[in-house]
This record gives structure tokens, C-alpha cells and sequence, in this order.
């Protein structure tokens, strides 16, 4: 008998390929100018919209009784207000529709509604974007897709990543994150970037170029020693408090400065090259995504790591489209996990102690 979630990570894998190589070119003739305001005022691209119509598309033909919680919705986009709306709604179907078409490679399958000659309605475009708006929940299966994250990074050419998830009575079964900024080997910067992390339960996490060539297991590298640690965080000081990231850093006693990263690629990252990533909340009363947490959770625990909050509790992918009440964000090695832990909660007794 084959693994299991064997073709669900296939489809995913696809998917993320598409919007990867969408979410590039876009970059590449990025108008800066057609970036919409979102309510929660992080800026939205046309990749964004048009990434999800992609990922929306191929997970549904693939699997079509499956949920889907998306980031984005289509509202915006149904009623244009002027000229400058139109065109840029006209874009984003096109590049989805691009994207969807373009010529079938190894693991794609024709019946997920891609390849030449499968071009979509405007409204069937929409709707694929709508269709991620399931509230989520804690039984049965449902995707996660963040099209574009981290995207103040993809908007300044840094780290971004498209992101996949698979969650099945609250747990994650499949993760893959579309990293196209990212090395693909950190100790040979000559080979370039752009990789793909790919996991399933159970069966380890692979990382391969964004083609699905040279697939390697990767395992976050043991600590062998407190210089060797680094806190990896947000860029955006108001995603993740640094200050109180810092303060943890003291008591670990860590020396090296900490790497900032936009997006899931923090996770992907460490899965290979090791790290703590560290998220803690700013106060400002702002609830986690699951769509920005679970792909990148089952990468970690796959390469052998721990995800947790600040209160060492497992990350509850089924309480809808958030994480409900932000306790912050720890992965990290196994060996590495309990320490933070500690130090974590020191200065959460430490800050509580000067208020
Ligand atoms: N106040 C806040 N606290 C924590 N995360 C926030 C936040 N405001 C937005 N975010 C999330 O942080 C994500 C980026 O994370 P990072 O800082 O690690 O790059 C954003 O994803 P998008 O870029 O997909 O909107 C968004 O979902
Ligand atoms: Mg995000």
C-alpha cells in the first residue's frame, strides 16, 4: 500500500510550484503602484489574489469536498470601483489563468484543472478565490493557504513564501512552503536560490528546488554548544516583540546576533540550518493565522523539532481561522526546547514583575 497523503502533498506540491513561479514573475515586472491597502493595512498584491486563485483551483479539482481557509477574499475584486480596478482585476485573472495553463510537468496531473487549453472564467477565477473562506474548525479536512507571505518582504525582494497546509481533525498532516528568495544551499550561495520544504506526517521533511529536483531529508543540526545558538525573528518589529526576544536571548546567553526573516522561510530555514525561531506578541492584541503557522509547524516537527507556545502547549489548529489567544510562537530543536522554555517564561515573570 502507498504512504498516506502521498497525492494530497503532490497536488500541494504543484500548487506551490504554479504560485511560486507566478509569485516571481509578478516580482519581476512588480509595479509597486498596484498594491491595494487590506483592512489590517499589510499591503496586498495582485500576486497574492492571483497566487490563491492558482492554489484554490488545484487543491479543489483535486480534492473537491475539502475546506479551505485562504487569507484572502475576493470582495474587493467582485465590484471594481474605477478604471484602475478593472485593469487591475483583469491582471490578476490573467496571471492566474497563466499560471493554471502553462505546460504540464512531472506530478502534475490534467484532472486538477491545469495544462494548456484549461483556461477559467473570470468568475470561476473569483469564486476559486472565495472559496477560501471556510472559518475552520476542529474536525475533518481542510487546507490552509497563505499565497504570499511575508509579503513586505516579497514587495523589498526579500524572503517570502507560498504556503500549503493540510489539516486534518485539527492536526497538520501536510505542510509545503515555496521559498523562491531562498538559498538553496546556505553553504554554496553560488547555486542560487529558490526551494521548496515539503512534509507529511510521519514521513519526514524533504527540501528540493522549487522543480522538485534534489529532494534531501533535512534534520535541525544539534546544538553542540551555546555560541553556536541564534534567534531567528520577524523583520517587522510589530509582527514579534525583539525587545522581548532579546531579553531571552540574554539569559540564554546567546552571542550571535539574530537573523531577520520575512515569512515561513524563518521555518524552513531552521529546519535545515537550526535556530529558535521565536514569535512573541507586541500587546497589541493580535490573534495568530493559522495559515501562518501550520505548514511551518509540520516542517519543524518532521526535521525533528518542537513547536510550541510560551506555555510549552502544542499550537491548536482547530479553533477556526486563528490560533485564538496569542501565547506566542516557539520552534526550535528538541534539545534546545525546554531550555527556552525556561528562559521564555523567566522573562514573562520578569516583565509581569516591572509592570
Ligand atoms: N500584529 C501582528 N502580529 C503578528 N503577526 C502579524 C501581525 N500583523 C500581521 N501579522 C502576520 O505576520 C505575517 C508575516 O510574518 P513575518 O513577520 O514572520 O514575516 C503576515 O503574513 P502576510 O505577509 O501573509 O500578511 C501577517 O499574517
Ligand atoms: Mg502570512
Amino acid at each position: 500500500m502507498s504512504q498516506p497523503y502521498v497525492t494530497e502533498e503532490q497536488a500541494a506540491m504543484t500548487a506551490v510550484r504554479r504560485a511560486s513561479q507566478l509569485a516571481s514573475s509578478v516580482f519581476n515586472k512588480l509595479v509597486k503602484a498596484e498594491t491595494l491597502t487590506k483592512d489590517d493595512k499589510s499591503p496586498v498584491t495582485i500576486a497574492d489574489f492571483a497566487a490563491q486563485a492558482v492554489i484554490s483551483t488545484i487543491l479543489h479539482n483535486a480534492f473537491p469536498t475539502d475546506l479551505i481557509v485562504g487569507e484572502e477574499d475576493a470582495s474587493e475584486l467582485r465590484s471594481p470601483n474605477n478604471a484602475e480596478e478593472r485593469e487591475m482585476r483583469e491582471r490578476i485573472i490573467s496571471l492566474a489563468n497563466e499560471a493554471l495553463t502553462s505546460e504540464l510537468m512531472l506530478g502534475d496531473n490534467p484532472t486538477w484543472g491545469i495544462g494548456p487549453g484549461t483556461a477559467k472564467s473570470d468568475s470561476e477565477i473569483l469564486d476559486a478565490i472565495d472559496r477560501g473562506n471556510y472559518q475552520g474548525g476542529s474536525q475533518g479536512r481542510m487546507w490552509t493557504i497563505d499565497p504570499i507571505d511575508g509579503t513586505k518582504g516579497f514587495l523589498r525582494g526579500d524572503q517570502y513564501a507560498v504556503c500549503v497546509s493540510l489539516i486534518v481533525d485539527a492536526q497538520v498532516h501536510v505542510g509545503v512552503l515555496g521559498c523562491p528568495n531562498l538559498q538553496k544551499n546556505p553553504e554554496h550561495p553560488e547555486e542560487g536560490n529558490g526551494c521548496m520544504f515539503v512534509a507529511i506526517r510521519g514521513q519526514g521533511t524533504r527540501q528540493m528546488t522549487l522543480s522538485g529536483s534534489n529532494p534531501t531529508f533535512v534534520k535541525i543540526p544539534p546544538t553542540n554548544s551555546p555560541e553556536s545558538l541564534f534567534l531567528l525573528e520577524s523583520v517587522d518589529p510589530s509582527h514579534s516583540s525583539h525587545s522581548f526576544n532579546s531579553t531571552v536571548s540574554n539569559l540564554l546567553k546567546i552571542t550571535q546576533p539574530s537573523v531577520r526573516m520575512d515569512s515561513q522561510a524563518k521555518y524552513g530555514s531552521l529546519a535545515r540550518s537550526g535556530g529558535i525561531y521565536m514569535r512573541m506578541p507586541t500587546g497589541a492584541g493580535y490573534k495568530e493565522k493559522i495559515w501562518d503557522h501550520a505548514p511551518g509547524s509540520i516542517i519543524i516537527e518532521e526535521a525533528g523539532g518542537v513547536v510550541s507556545d510560551s506555555r510549552g502547549e502544542p499550537l491548536n489548529f482547530g479553533l477556526g481561522r486563528t490560533l485564538g489567544d496569542n501565547f506566542g510562537v516557539i520552534a526550535c530543536g528538541k534539545d534546545t526546547h525546554s531550555g527556552v522554555l525556561t528562559a521564555v517564561q523567566q522573562a514573562l515573570q520578569e516583565e509581569k514583575s516591572k509592570a
